[in-house]
């Protein structure tokens, strides 16, 4: 990343691209997702943000609140179905969904052999089946506007990776749904994709475990660089945008190489 806002460096997208248009975005309140939130509002979108906690929600609304679109946020816990059902049916009835970005995931680090059944099924709920109860409950409001979806996945998702059995499980989960759903509702104008970022430095990995690998990270990298949550949110824009007009079904990883270099996916035998 060069020297200046990160946001600046990395804009390619035409001021007031969305104007008119509305977004969901789950984990608006802390890294990708509340640098994805800025970027979609800084284009003029009108954007419904979910997540569990007010305070960062309410604190991405302070920092987006002078930009062209609005932001309004709901907390909702994706694992609840009618929570997140009712809180996307708001959302749409408010504002129209022109895209939805299903980002709000995360996992714990364990051996298989260390991971219970209750584990393993939070993770399914939280990375697999919250997606699939928020894009079939977007689908009225996506097709009225021949929309798109976002789905956060990981670098090397294809690959497998240690210490990740259930997240990855979850993840590829995620993308067969997204290639299903993407022949399933082409007829309709809806676009579905998969982001794999590498390894992006937000609250999310700043235990102390993770700050000590990072240098492992970096190395396994082949462009030796993080992903910026500014990148990501560009690459979501676009997918959203005109220019993605084709695009679906696919996995775009932005990761500097690493799902075709050493990548991340050994790091849990570090
Ligand atoms: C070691 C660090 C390595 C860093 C390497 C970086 C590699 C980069 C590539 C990967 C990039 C990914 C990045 C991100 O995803 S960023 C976002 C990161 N943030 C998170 O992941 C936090 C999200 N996690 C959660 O929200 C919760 O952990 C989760 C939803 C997964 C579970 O929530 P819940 O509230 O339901 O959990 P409970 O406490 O009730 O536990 C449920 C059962 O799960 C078991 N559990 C929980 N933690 C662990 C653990 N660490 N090991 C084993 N088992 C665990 C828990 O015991 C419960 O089961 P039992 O009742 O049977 O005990
Ligand atoms: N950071 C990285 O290196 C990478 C991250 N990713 C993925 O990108 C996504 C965003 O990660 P990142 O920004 O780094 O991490 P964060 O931990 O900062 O973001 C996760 C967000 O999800 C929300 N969330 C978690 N559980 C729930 C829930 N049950 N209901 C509603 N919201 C929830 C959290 O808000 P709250 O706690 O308030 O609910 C939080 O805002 C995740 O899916 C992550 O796995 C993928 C590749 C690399």
């Amino acid at each position: 990343m060069k020297d200046g806002d990160p946001q600046e460096t990395v804009s390619v997208l035409k001021d007031g691209l969305f104007k008119g248009k509305g977004a969901v975005v789950s984990g608006a309140g802390t890294g990708i997702g509340r640098g994805i939130v800025t970027r979609l509002v800084g284009l003029g979108m009108d954007v419904t943000g979910l997540g569990r906690r007010e305070e960062p929600l309410a604190e991405t609304a302070e920092a987006v609140k002078e930009m062209p679109g609005s932001f309004r946020y709901q907390s909702c816990n994706v694992r609840d179905i009618e929570a997140l059902e009712a809180a996307i049916e708001e959302a749409g009835e408010t504002h129209g969904i022109d895209l939805l970005v299903n980002n709000a995931g995360g996992q714990f680090f364990a051996p298989a052999t260390e991971i219970s059944r209750r584990g393993w099924d939070a993770v399914i709920d939280l990375n697999l089946s919250a997606i699939f109860t928020a894009t079939k409950a977007a689908y009225p409001y996506l097709k009225s506007r021949r929309g798109a979806v976002v789905n956060m996945s990981l670098s090397g998702v294809e690959r497998g990776s240690m210490g990740l059995a259930h997240s990855i499980a979850a993840r590829s989960g995620v993308l067969g749904m997204t290639r299903s759903l993407a022949l399933e509702w082409a007829g309709d104008g809806i676009r579905l994709n998969c982001l794999g970022p590498g390894t992006v430095v937000t609250s999310g990995l700043s235990d102390e475990a993770a700050r000590a690998l990072l240098d492992g990270l970096l190395a396994a990298t082949p462009m030796h660089c993080e992903t910026s949550v500014e990148e990501v949110a560009e690459l979501t824009a676009f997918l959203a945008s005109p220019a993605g007009r084709l695009m679906t079904g696919q996995l775009i990883q932005i990761d500097g190489g690493a799902h075709i270099g050493a990548g991340l996916h050994m790091i849990g035998a570090a």
